[in-house]
């Protein structure tokens, strides 16, 4: 009798053909559709006439290049999505599925689904094969055992009777291992899966999505959806499983170029720019929240994660931190920006060549001429309309000057042509035509003025700012953030300062962009239906509010682990709490996820135990050998034991990551590395590629990241001494996915006093 293993392979066989089949055949619609519109592009440049010198001849030219275009616009998509149908064709020929689910439904026989990276039928309603995000594949994700599954359809909920959940293991076509789930056996799929090597590029989890992650994939519900995941748990996975889905839940309504994810770095988009595609999807738009800020305020430099990250910051400005970060900050901002309505815009004259052309006087008498029914966005637009009006006056009198009719008596045939343009010159009169000169003339003259107008150009933003940030104790209670106005006044002075010198801290930067945004009456980016900001623990509830606004049409999905909090430190449970008054109640869910995938149980039972009080981690039962703690009073033991440790990490093809603290220490790792013949590469910066073989990086760049195997250079006292350290050092050791190796030069630092000896072992 055939195993199961071969009846699953001769099904799988005929599938395949049948994809071949079908690969053929789409193929050559494509080769069609591209035929046909090269001949409608062949036919229509030499058979379309330009008429253009009567009315009627224009009209009927027109109509037809847009029959034209229609004809090949409509071409055009029919190309896309064979094209796309290739695609997913090609993507099911090598694995058609990895799944397959056997359900009953209530009254109705058994139905058997398999699952795969995409639809494919060989006729109406016969499906081979599931897309993973069809609701039906739910059932899959969903079922925590073999049993009743409850599943969400278009049509609501329904319930059915899971008798089978079966995985395969598949390369090129050919089944590798079958596994049956039942309820003993667990998840001998993810088991197998996360115990492979870790590559450069992150994979998508498609296969083995588990339940609580399927949730946050298929909510579309939610305003917020608000993970809080342990290091490890899968909310990067996760979250991009969830841009798929929502891309294919609103095939046509949503593209990808709406979706945007914040991301912790650089690195970090490199390092997951590969999910998407996998998957037969487009990436969504990435970017760090400061390439965000630094994009909009070309003319400032804004502080990079690691000035920020080693910066050494006094008790006072702390709290002034503090206080800027909070939502109070926010709504004081909008509070100080509507009081311009009445008084306290800073403007600059217009100049031209150096002369006044505006002056400030006259362009505050016009904003505040208006009455109060005027808001910002109104009140400034208003504004530029008085001013070209009063322009176009200006241009008006000084075309019919004698300087400039002179001026043009003097100008060369060239030099007229290109003040006629495109105008007729068929004139009613001999000074109408000298008129029409004049204007021309002096429109030039004066065109840096218009732009200047029309790009709000006489406002202030910087001084604007500062008088904010003057404002400031009128508006908020100093003394709740423990702030005296001596502290606040010099502060202030240190922003000018900045300012004079064309920095901007990235505390400053979000205030100084939404107080601009309000100013001018900017609405946000209404196109963005998604934003996804993961490790939501390094953002301020100012951050948020602001990304808020900036995305007035977005649903929200926030990942963090309150735990990694390694720039905000303690601010991050009180963000919690701000994020709970930004979003309707109604319309919030929060989900968490405690088990941790990516590391072994031993390291993760070891790294969990750094924290104190920290949020639930649970292990994934996957074995492997415990932490080592190499402690040494020698720096030349602790370097030969990194070079040892490096040698037997290659021979097994682990790829290590080297994370020491800041990136001086990090440079002279990797020279002295090199002095010992080993190949290393620095990433020195977040906007570096990641490159295969090992690395050395910087603590706040490792954020997201994962390597097979981490060493955590120089753990002692002085580098990781006190409970400010304790987030940075959880997310150095939760890095690692099988093997971890602490190096110590000095005393070890107190925060791994909590874990229990039995969780690590002592090197020599
Ligand atoms: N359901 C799953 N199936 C297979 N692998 C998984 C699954 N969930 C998570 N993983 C793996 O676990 C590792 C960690 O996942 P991920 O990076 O998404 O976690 P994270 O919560 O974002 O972590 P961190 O906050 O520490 O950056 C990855 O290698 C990922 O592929």
């Amino acid at each position: 009798m055939a195993t199961i293993k071969e009846t699953e392979q001769k099904r799988m066989d005929a599938v395949v053909a049948k994809i071949k089949e079908a690969q053929v055949k789409e193929g050559k619609t494509v080769a069609k559709v591209e035929a046909d519109s090269k001949t409608i592009k062949d036919d229509f440049s030499k058979n379309v006439r330009l008429k253009t010198s009567t009315y009627s001849g224009m009209m009927e030219t027109a109509l037809t290049v847009r029959q034209q275009q229609q004809l090949l616009q409509e071409r055009e998509s029919n190309l896309n999505q064979a094209k796309r149908r290739l695609e997913t064709l090609e993507r099911l020929e090598h694995k058609p599925y990895f799944a397959r689910i056997d359900f009953t439904e209530e009254g109705e026989s058994k139905e058997v689904a398999y699952i795969g990276l995409g639809t494919f039928s060989d006729g109406p309603d016969n499906f081979l094969v599931y897309d993973w995000r069809a609701p039906i594949s739910s059932i899959y994700y969903d079922g925590q055992g073999l049993g009743e599954v409850t599943y969400l359809t278009p049509d609501g909920e329904r319930k059915v009777n899971l008798e089978l959940k079966r995985q395969f293991m598949v390369e090129d076509g050919q089944i590798l291992t079958v596994f049956d789930t039942d309820e003993t056996l667990g998840d001998q799929m993810l088991l197998e899966v996360l115990g492979e090597d870790s590559d450069i590029k992150m994979k998508s989890i498609v296969t083995t999505i588990q339940r609580e992650q399927n949730k946050i994939i298929r909510d579309t519900k939610s305003d917020l959806l608000f993970v809080q995941g342990a290091a490890g748990s899968g909310k990067t996975s996760a979250v991009l499983q969830r841009v798929a889905y929502l891309l294919y839940q609103y095939r046509g309504k949503l593209k990808s170029s709406q979706v945007i994810l914040f991301s912790p770095n650089q690195l970090f988009n490199d390092y997951i720019d590969q999910v998407l595609p996998e998957m037969g999807e487009h990436n969504m738009v990435q970017m760090t929240f400061y390439q965000y800020s630094q994009r909009r305020v070309p003319n400032l430099r804004v502080e990079t994660l690691q000035e920020r990250f080693e910066k050494v910051e006094a008790p006072a400005t702390q709290k002034i931190q503090k206080l800027k970060d909070s939502l109070e900050f926010f709504k004081a901002t909008t509070r100080y920006a509507r009081s311009l309505e009445t008084q306290g815009l800073r403007v600059r004259p217009i100049k031209l060549n150096g002369e006044v052309f505006f002056s400030k006087e006259t362009i505050k008498d016009i904003y505040y001429s208006f009455n109060e029914n005027y808001h910002l966005k109104v009140r400034l637009s208003a504004t530029r309309e008085a001013l070209i009006k009063k322009l176009n006056k200006r241009i008006n009198k000084a075309a019919r000057s004698e300087r400039v009719q002179e001026a043009i008596q003097g100008l060369s045939k060239q030099q007229l042509d290109q003040l006629y343009g495109d105008h007729s010159r068929n004139f009613k009169s001999g000074d109408a035509e000298m008129d029409f000169l004049g204007r021309q003339f002096v429109m030039r003259e004066f065109s840096t003025v218009h732009k200047k107008i029309i790009k709000n150009q006489f406002l202030s933003p910087r001084m604007q700012y500062l008088a904010f940030l003057k404002a400031v104790p009128r508006l908020v209670n100093l003394a709740k953030y423990e702030v005296s106005l001596a502290e606040w006044q010099a502060h202030v002075e240190a922003v000018k300062a900045d300012f004079k010198e064309k920095k901007v801290s990235l505390g400053d930067v979000t205030a100084f962009l939404y107080l601009f945004d309000l100013v001018c009456g900017r609405r946000g980016e209404t196109e963005m239906r998604h934003v996804f900001v993961d490790e939501i623990q390094d953002y301020t509830a100012y951050q948020l509010a602001y990304l808020k606004f900036s995305f007035p049409n977005a649903k929200f999905t926030l990942l963090g682990d309150l735990n990694q909090a390694i720039f905000t430190g303690e601010n991050s449970h009180s963000l919690l709490k701000e994020l709970g008054t930004m979003f309707d109640k109604e319309k919030t869910s929060v989900v968490q996820l405690t088990k941790s995938y990516r590391s072994t149980q031993q390291i993760t039972d070891f790294t969990k135990e750094v924290l104190i009080n920290g949020e639930a981690v649970t292990a994934f039962e996957r074995a492997g050998e415990k932490p080592v703690i190499f402690q040494t009073d020698s720096q030349a033991a602790m370097l030969s034991k990194a070079v040892q440790q490096l040698a037997t990490n290659d021979q097994e093809k682990l790829t290590t990551a080297i994370i020491g603290k800041t990136l001086a220490e990090c440079e002279a790792i990797t020279a002295e590395l090199k002095a010992q013949g080993q190949e290393v590469t620095l990433i020195r910066t977040e906007n570096q590629r990641l490159v295969p073989g090992t690395l050395v990086v910087p603590s706040y760049l490792a954020k997201g990241l994962e390597f097979d195997a981490i060493i955590m250079w120089d753990a002692n006292a002085q580098n990781y001494g006190d409970d400010s350290q304790r987030q940075l050092v959880y997310t150095i050791c939760s890095r690692a996915m099988h093997r971890l190796t602490i190096l110590c030069h000095g005393q070890l630092s107190p925060l791994f006093a909590n874990v229990n000896p039995d969780h690590y072992q002592l090197s020599e």
